[in-house]
């Protein structure tokens, strides 16, 4: 029976999903993190470069919005990535407004925006939405990581050189992508959606 699953699994054509994404660093967490699952065997996944209106409101309302709008793009399935910002001495801000600071404010200056402040903790929160279709529910999946808002330092990436996560004495900015993925919002969102992609599959493969 197993070794006749695994043989159906092979014969099976790939499910195809698209990310939509204009930003490559999120592509690249993306592949990154795939590489080192089981997926590649079930899905085939490609990237679209689509800039997507986003709705503001709460984060899950915004990436439920995006990844709806993301599906009537293209006539496969659909992945997004939003990801926001929190610093908790700004009761939820910027959240997922992060991306007009970071496209108008230096990293010192988004950093300087807590001297006032002695809380300069805060987290990352990062939300996969998956949508088979322009009709179909949106599914979330959503990754926390704690941290500290610093001093800038490492690579140039998005919010990167400013967030210390808890427990570490290096800045995102500071570490791979790989090293980064381990313990990031990302890469907890990724869990939780590999086990929704590994679970449709294996459904699949048992024909159900
Ligand atoms: O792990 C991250 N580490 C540091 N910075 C990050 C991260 N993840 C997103 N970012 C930045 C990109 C953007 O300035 C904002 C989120 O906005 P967000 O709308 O999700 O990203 P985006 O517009 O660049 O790409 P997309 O085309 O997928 O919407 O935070
Ligand atoms: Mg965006």
């Amino acid at each position: 029976m197993e070794s006749q699953q695994s043989s159906l699994a092979a014969s099976l054509s790939p499910i195809e999903i698209t990310f939509i994404t204009g930003n490559k660093g999120k592509l690249e967490e993306f592949q990154q993190l795939l590489e080192g699952s089981e997926l590649a065997t079930h899905y085939k996944i490609t990237n679209k470069d689509i800039s997507l209106d986003e709705l503001q409101g709460a984060a899950e309302f915004i990436a439920h919005h995006k990844v709806k709008e993301a599906a009537k793009h293209v006539s496969t399935p659909v992945l997004i990535d939003d990801g926001s910002l929190y610093f908790n001495a700004f009761n939820g801000l910027p959240g997922p407004y992060i991306k007009c600071f970071l496209d108008r404010l230096s990293s010192e200056e988004i950093y300087s925006l807590l001297d006032a402040y002695e809380d300069k903790t805060g987290y990352a929160q990062l939300i996969y939405a998956y949508c088979e279709t322009p009709e179909s529910e949106p599914q979330l999946f959503i990754g926390r990581c704690e941290g500290t808002i610093v001093a800038p330092r490492g690579e140039k990436r998005g919010w990167d050189p400013i967030f210390q996560p808890k427990g570490y004495e290096t800045t995102f900015g500071e570490m791979k992508y790989e090293e980064k993925n381990k313990i990031s919002h990302r890469g907890k969102a990724f869990e939780q959606l590999k086990a929704f992609l590994e679970a449709k599959a294996s459904k699949r493969v048992k024909g159900e």
